[in-house]
């Protein structure tokens, strides 16, 4: 009740870590509904999303950043913090603050050129140890948390299972919290800036990742070529979407319509359940796949096929 006269905040909040920790999952949990793509395939996030999440005590604005903490490869460690200071500045440009996600028991150098490179850009980093779940012995939990905040100030440290949901309303508190007072810029029932078009593109391409695995070629996309809303008069309203598959060679096109069409159906059977569960209505969906020579070296293509990086 009194919750009426505690002021509201309202914030931007960056989400980052190495691939696979399971931030996708984190925005997801948060916002409550799906809105980011997850898979076991490392780097399934390429677009920068921003999932909205409001609580009776104010909003958070979380932007999914996959560039900051990527792989390198066999750079130096010199050329690497020079990177990480610079994708951290971009992709930190307005954020009010930033939780670094880790997975329970595993902490290695690149996490804490992340921290360096956060704290450089002067934002309060809040340590999310994620997958708590999956640890065998729970004791082996305070000296790992002990070990990786030795040195280094967060503004707070959290463990969570993003998965069972477990944590979560601790962490809210604490990041609303650190963000501004103000009132929520995105109304209530918005999850998302991404239109429902970019969003069913996205599931398609979930499916495939999970589907195909290592299988799926490197160079794969998605295209909504037709996303139309109908009246239906059993359901409201229903949608008729067309998604093509664009890879780039004929091969991989048999790869992923599989035996008799068997995997495309698959991929567009699941993609569809999915699609019909985030926008409450029945959807039709049809998908094809096309070849289309090159287009991943391509930046006209690239950017025709919607990428933004
Ligand atoms: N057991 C357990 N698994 C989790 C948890 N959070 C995420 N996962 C799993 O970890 C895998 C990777 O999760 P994502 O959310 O896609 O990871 P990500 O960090 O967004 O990955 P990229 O998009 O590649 O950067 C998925 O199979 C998730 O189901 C958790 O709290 N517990």
């Amino acid at each position: 009740m009194h919750d009426t006269f505690t002021p509201r905040h309202s914030g931007a909040v960056a989400v980052i870590g190495r691939p696979n920790v399971g931030k996708s999952t984190l925005v997801n949990a948060l916002v409550g509904a799906k809105i980011s793509i997850t898979s076991n395939r490392p780097q399934t996030t390429r677009h920068r999303v921003l999932g909205i999440a409001t609580f009776p005590g104010g909003q958070l604005q979380l932007v999914d950043t996959p560039g900051i903490h990527r792989e390198q490869g066999r750079r130096s460690a010199k050329a690497m913090n020079r990177m990480m200071n610079r994708a951290a500045r971009n992709a930190l440009d307005g954020v009010d603050a930033a939780m670094l996600v880790i997975a329970a028991g595993r902490w290695d150098d690149e996490d804490g050129l992340a921290f360096e490179a956060l704290r450089k850009a002067g934002v309060p980093v809040v340590l999310v140890i994620n997958q708590v779940d999956r640890l065998k012995d729970k004791s082996t939990l305070l000296p790992f948390i002990a070990e990786v905040t030795a040195g280094r100030d967060f503004a707070a440290v959290h463990p969570v299972s993003a998965l069972k949901r477990s944590g979560l309303d601790a962490l809210v508190q604490t990041l609303l919290a650190l963000v501004p007072e103000g009132e929520p810029v995105y109304g209530e029932d918005e999850i998302t800036d991404k239109s429902q078009r970019f969003l069913a593109g996205e599931l398609v391409r979930e499916q495939l990742m999970r589907q195909l695995g290592a299988e799926l070629p490197y160079a794969t996309t998605v295209e909504v070529e037709r996303f139309e809303e109908e009246p239906s008069p059993q359901a409201g309203v229903m949608y008729r979407i067309d998604a093509v598959i664009w890879v780039e060679r004929e091969g991989q096109k048999a790869i992923v319509i599989g035996k008799g069409g068997e995997r495309l159906r698959e991929i567009g059977a699941r993609a569809r359940v999915q699609m019909e569960r985030l926008f409450g209505a029945k959807v039709f969906l049809q998908t094809w796949v096309r070849v289309r020579e090159g287009w991943s070296d391509d930046e006209a293509a690239l950017r025709e096929l919607g990428y933004q990086e």
